[in-house]
């Protein structure tokens, strides 16, 4: 499954019955709710790598990425449009790198 497939079954979830899905149960909560999960994530993702916990770090990496994604449809925000964030500051950063090389 790729982040892309991912991101359309949560989109999905926004209309289903919270309960159907945990998915759906989280979003019926709220965007602050949302936010808040991907803090906790967030945090508990830090803790395995300061630790250095390669297993862990991989468990929670993939929490913060679902979370992470569960908090944009929230807010209506894609992940296409954070996509072409990441694409935009790449192609400025590869004009930077022309830019010094001349
Ligand atoms: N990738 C995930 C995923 N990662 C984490 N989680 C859920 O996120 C929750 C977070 O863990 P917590 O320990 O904080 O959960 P909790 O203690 O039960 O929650 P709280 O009581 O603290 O609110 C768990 O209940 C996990 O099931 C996920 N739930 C769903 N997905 C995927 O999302 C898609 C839709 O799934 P449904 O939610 O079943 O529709 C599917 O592809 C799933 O694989």
């Amino acid at each position: 499954m790729t982040l892309n497939d991912l991101f359309d079954t949560i989109q999905a979830r926004k209309v289903a019955d919270p309960k159907s899905s945990w998915t759906a149960q989280l979003l019926a909560k709220g965007p602050e709710k949302c936010a808040e999960k991907f803090g906790e994530e967030a945090i508990e993702a830090i803790i395995e790598a300061v630790k250095g916990d390669k297993a862990g770090l991989t468990s929670e990496a993939a929490d913060v990425l679902y979370h992470l994604m569960v908090m944009l449809a929230a807010r209506d925000v894609t992940l296409a449009d954070v996509l072409a964030e990441l694409e935009s500051r790449q192609a400025q950063s590869g004009i930077a790198e022309k830019a010094a090389r001349s």
